[in-house]
């Protein structure tokens, strides 16, 4: 059969190679060994310039080493056949021999484009496209398009076909796995655009967003690594389980410069938790919180009610109100933060209050000498009533205590929240110890913003400073040049200077790659971010990050019918308008790569009969289950969660099982199925030894399991206002097989 003995040799062909390939990638480990053991061994002699070249050559060296490591496994996974006769091997980085033949092709080079995008009808030059489908190093099948008038006719629009079937229906390990190999074209498009202005991905549940931001990032870094190198990239993720989640992703895609972070966790220092209450979220959110943190930081530079008597070494001076107000009124008007302004404000005032000690003691014992004035000051400056008076009118704050007192002084909220009502006001209210949540960081940042650093450096300090400064501005300037055009083609202008650039990123002088030293500063400017379930995002988390990035480049991804927080946006428009108008490119995703068609169905039925507009992507694949609704007697939930888990764990067969419910339902849950399962039991996107995973819906955004059972689905569909955010995420999470369990109603539309 001369046919499968081709097929065969064409097998044996392609593991030849991909042997090759692998023998390569060990030799470039090799020696990149040998280049880091000689760096680290000339040891810590010669100038700080040769120390620190030697440090910055290991740094270089580890990281291309924890690199070629990071892209063992599945390391190439496709070919292109072209009509000019050339064959080009596509994988997760480039690869050559030792005189620069080219071996492999990195699958963000504009010459592997063609892999991703061609077509039937389009076939850009390429014969056929072969998935080459691995397991570990082995080649273990192969899968060609082959990309002729044939496939016209049959309509094909699926890429690789059975290798994206295959990782589709592979069980689920806890862990998201990248989709290198089997990118489809309206995927590709997205990853490849242009990196400047706000890029907004929409699309149902399941079909790629979170995979399509992360290999963006991937592709961006490549393909703009001078620039991103030095700034780096921010991704922005809804939960700590769904960062767990995926984590590996961009690291396989041999990427590790991306810093990675909740909304809660963009505050270095702080770690917030989520926000629990939803009406606190929505007031929190608005725009208009901006306003009442500069009020707080306004009101906290106070005028005496009266004229302050003050005790000076035994003399008494008065501080008047208006002194207070003149003082004030001058360094307000210097324009800088609280805290730096305040040194314009006690310098004012130190002076006034010299010179009326000194007056004082002319008065009482004659003139003295130009010396004896700095004597005056220090004893002015040293005063106790002094300080104390000067502090009242103008405390050095921090941003945590300007907000905490903020939220736990009613005096200090009324003053600063006229447009609020009392209602709203005690919404607010809180114990002075409450736990710093997610909603509390955009206000946070503002205050950071406002007040500035408490400590304003001096002399030697300040020098090294200023020098450092002077030479980011220079890099900045060149950055700039080259986005320049680009940012006015979209038509943003004047938006960010040298200086402002550079101000943000001071160098530093030690090894921290960009992304370390990014994550532990608050002011540092990210050369791209991207976000996702972005419709999660109220206002003001939207301006912390519009902050971050003066540049305003952005990848958005997210689905607004799958919005369940109260501050969350209701259209893109909406959520975007304040910050860059209409400057924003829509992109919508159409194929849903996750949900069986039965499934996905039932949850855009259910969401259709509640009065929501959701984008209903095309299901890739049909399932062998059609979601199963138990109705179940008062009370009885949890007895029957038990009895039906058996035929779940079977149908998930060995893959991941996901219990869903309203947050009051875990604690129960979680124990009662703790006492069956043990230490099965766990929590977030489960694991290989955790397989049945407890979640609330707000936790299981952005997851996926092989099996999921929803309890109470009515509870979920009215928790949020109407809103059908949660039971619809909820619903869009399984693989394979979805139950609910209802003893209340069951909402329309899931039964078809
Ligand atoms: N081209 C592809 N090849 C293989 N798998 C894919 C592809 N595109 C998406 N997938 C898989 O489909 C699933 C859903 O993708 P992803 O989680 O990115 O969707 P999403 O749009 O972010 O979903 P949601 O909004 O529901 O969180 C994942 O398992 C992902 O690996």
């Amino acid at each position: 059969m001369p046919e499968s003995l081709s097929a065969h040799a064409e097998l044996e062909h392609e593991r030849a190679y991909v042997a090759g390939l692998y023998r390569r990638l060990e030799e470039l480990r090799a020696e990149k060994q040998e280049q880091l053991a000689r760096v680290r061994g000339s040891g810590a002699v010669g100038s700080m310039q040769n120390i620190s070249e030697r440090d910055a050559f290991a740094t270089m060296y580890e990281d291309r080493l924890a690199q070629l490591n990071a892209v063992d496994d599945r390391l190439v996974f496709g070919r292109l056949d072209l009509d000019d006769g050339d064959r080009r091997y596509i994988g997760r980085i480039g690869l050559s021999t030792k005189d620069l033949q080219q071996l492999m092709v990195d699958w963000r080079a504009p010459e592997a484009g063609a892999f991703y995008q061609a077509t039937a009808f389009e076939r850009l030059g390429v014969r056929r496209r072969r998935h080459l489908i691995l397991q570990g190093h082995q080649v273990k099948g192969i899968e060609d398009d082959v990309l002729d008038s044939t496939m016209l006719a049959e309509g094909a629009s699926l890429q690789g076909e059975g290798a994206l079937l295959a990782a589709l229906n592979s069980k689920r390990t806890g862990a998201m796995s990248d989709i290198v190999g089997t990118i489809q074209a309206e995927q590709d498009r997205i990853i490849r655009a242009p990196m400047p202005g706000i890029l907004v991905v929409q699309g149902g549940p399941g079909t790629g967003k979170t995979a399509v931001a992360l290999h963006r990032a991937a592709y961006l870094l490549y393909s703009h690594r001078e620039r991103l190198k030095s700034a780096g990239v921010l991704l922005v993720g809804p939960s700590n389980s769904f960062m767990k989640y995926i984590e590996r992703v961009l690291p396989s895609l041999g990427e590790t410069g991306v810093v990675m972070s909740t909304l809660g966790g963009l505050m270095p220092g702080i770690r917030a938790v989520p926000e629990t209450d939803p009406a606190a979220a929505e007031i929190k959110g608005r725009l208009s919180m901006a306003d009442v943190v500069a009020n707080a930081v306004a009101n906290r530079q106070r005028l005496p009610a009266e004229p302050r008597k003050l005790n000076v070494e035994g003399t008494i001076l008065t501080l008047t109100p208006r002194q207070v107000a003149r003082a004030r009124d001058r360094a307000r008007a210097t324009g800088k933060p609280h805290n730096a302004a305040r040194v314009t404000f006690v310098k004012i005032l130190l002076r006034e209050l010299t010179d009326q000690l000194r007056e004082a003691l002319e008065a009482s014992s004659g003139p003295g000498n130009n010396a004896d004035r700095a004597y005056l000051a220090e004893d002015v400056r040293t005063s106790r009533d002094v300080r104390v008076a000067l502090n009242l009118a103008w405390m050095p704050l921090t941003p945590e205590k300007l907000i905490r007192e903020l939220l736990s002084k009613p005096a200090h909220l009324e003053a600063a929240t006229p447009e609020l009502t009392d209602a709203e006001r005690n919404v607010l209210l809180r114990s002075a110890d409450a736990p710093w949540t997610e909603s509390d960081v955009p206000l946070l940042d503002e205050a950071a913003e406002l007040l500035g650093e408490m400590d304003a450096s001096s002399g030697r300090e300040k020098a090294q400073q200023d020098a450092d400064r002077a030479r980011d501005i220079a890099n900045a300037e060149q950055s700039l040049r080259n986005v320049d055009q680009s940012l006015r083609d979209i038509g943003i202008n004047g938006l960010v200077s040298a200086e402002d650039l550079a101000g943000y990123n001071q160098a530093q002088q030690n090894r921290l790659t960009a992304a370390e030293r990014a994550s532990g500063d608050r002011t540092w400017a990210f050369g791209h971010i991207v976000v996702d379930e972005a419709q999660e995002l109220s206002a003001m988390q939207w301006r912390l990050l519009m902050r971050r990035c003066p540049l305003k480049s952005f990848t958005v991804v997210g689905d607004i019918a799958q919005t369940s927080s109260a501050a969350g946006a209701e259209s893109w428009q909406q959520a975007l308008e304040p910050f860059a108008g209409s400057r924003w490119q829509l992109e919508e995703l159409t194929v849903n790569y996750r949900t069986p068609a039965q499934i996905a169905q039932a949850a855009v039925r259910m969401a259709n009969a509640a009065g929501q507009v959701v984008s209903a992507p095309k299901a890739v694949r049909d399932g062998r289950w059609h979601p199963v609704v138990d109705r179940v007697p008062a009370g009885r939930t949890v007895e029957h969660l038990l009895a039906i888990m058996p035929e779940e764990l079977d149908a998930a067969n060995g893959g991941l099982l996901a219990v869903i419910a309203a947050d009051r339902q875990l604690p129960e849950v979680r124990s009662a199925l703790a006492a069956v399962y043990g230490r099965r039991v766990g929590g977030g996107a489960g694991g290989l030894e955790q397989d049945i995973s407890v979640l609330g819906p707000q936790e299981a955004k952005g997851l996926e399991f092989d099996a999921v059972v929803v309890l109470e689905p009515g509870e979920l569909l009215h928790r949020t206002g109407g809103r059908v955010g949660d039971l619809y995420v909820a619903m869009t999470r399984p693989t394979q097989r979805l139950r609910l369990l209802a003893e209340g109603e069951v909402p329309e539309g899931i039964e078809g």
